[in-house]
């Protein structure tokens, strides 16, 4: 059997010595160890007594209902990353960003629980975060630390909470997949440089909000269900988790789309997902797996926030899918 590499030697490798690039290999060991805890906790969830319920009546910085949950995600993950090089971290969990060390020279953006309205139901759910580097004498207002397009990412992965822990990771040189070994404690190598196929048969979308798409997306999908006898001529399936980090692995495994657009819904104008720490690390995540990410037409690394919780309408998966969608738009 070949040797095992585990997250510690493909760091180390990947590092060589470089300080800059230590900085972000500790930043992803502090953030992948969170996972580790966080996983346990989310293990946990049914018998510790109100760690699935909703946190008091106020919705988090992005607007929906808090869970218990995603507020000690939030805190394991801060905690982590104090030993860390990191300046600030930005969460959907809280309003602004919070300073972590002030001689940091990195951003941290979390999703910290991505998927929690399933926490109750087993469904897996996740960790999803983007790295940028930080200078104060670039970023003078810190308040604007992570306002800068996605294509400044040094970093960015997902760790999956299900039946295995894993974590999916980019360094800009290609997309690894990591599963935490329970016995050994460590995250191992199980896939290198992922590649998702640029033609699918698949396509995840919550279906049940048809009613309120705007014409090119009830097009699009019309178009899928019409099958062999249809404008695509073929037939598609569909799959939908409900937690984007689920969904995503399924297309880093064997491709398909992802797709959550803006619809008529008061709210629900730019779909539902977080630009900059669910969009962004996504899109970063696919494009170094040979898959593409828009808003429906826009390259997602691409777009300049404007506001730190911003919402986006997001496609993203199998390289040819997402083309064809854009020529829906
Ligand atoms: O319930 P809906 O509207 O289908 O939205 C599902 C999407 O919302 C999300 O749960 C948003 O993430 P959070 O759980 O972190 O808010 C995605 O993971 C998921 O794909
Ligand atoms: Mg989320
Ligand atoms: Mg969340």
């Amino acid at each position: 059997m070949s040797e095992l590499v585990t997250l510690k030697t493909f760091l180390g490798t990947w590092a060589g010595g470089d300080a800059g690039r230590t900085a972000i290999a500790d930043t992803v060991t502090a953030i992948a160890r969170a996972g580790v805890g966080i996983a346990d906790l989310v293990a946990r969830g049914p018998l510790e007594e109100g760690l699935a319920s909703i946190r008091g009546t106020d919705p988090n910085a992005g607007g929906d209902a808090q869970k218990e949950l995603d507020v000690v995600a939030e805190e394991r993950i801060l905690d982590a990353l104090k030993p860390t090089p990191t300046a600030f971290l930005a969460s959907e969990e809280s309003e602004t960003l919070i300073p972590v060390n002030a001689d940091g020279r990195l951003v941290v953006a979390v999703d910290p629980l991505d998927g929690s309205s399933n926490i109750d139901t087993n469904v897996s759910v996740g960790t999803i975060y983007s790295i940028m580097p930080y200078d104060p004498a670039v970023n003078t207002d810190p308040a604007t630390a992570v306002m800068r397009p996605g294509s400044n990412q040094v970093a960015a992965g997902f760790l999956a909470y299900g039946p295995a822990t894993i974590l999916v990771a980019t360094f800009g040189e290609g997309t690894q997949v990591f599963v935490h070994d329970r016995q050994t404690g460590e995250f191992v190598l199980a896939r290198t440089d992922v590649e998702i196929p640029a033609e699918t048969k698949e396509y995840g979308v919550n279906q049940s909000n048809m009613r309120h798409w705007h014409e090119p997306m009830r097009r699009y999908v019309e178009d899928c269900l019409a099958g062999k006898d249809g404008p695509r001529a073929k037939d598609f399936n569909m799959r939908w988790v409900g937690s984007m980090v689920a969904d995503a692995f399924r297309i880093f495994t064997r491709g398909g789309v992802y797709v959550y657009t803006g619809d008529k819904r008061k709210g629900y104008e730019n779909g539902r997902l977080r630009l900059i720490y669910e969009a962004f690390p996504l899109a970063f995540l696919v494009e170094q797996a040979k898959g593409a990410a828009t808003d429906g037409k826009t390259r997602i690394l691409d777009i300049e926030p404007t506001h730190i919780h911003q919402r986006i309408p997001l496609v993203f998966g199998s390289r040819a899918e997402v083309e064809k969608i854009a020529s829906y738009y």
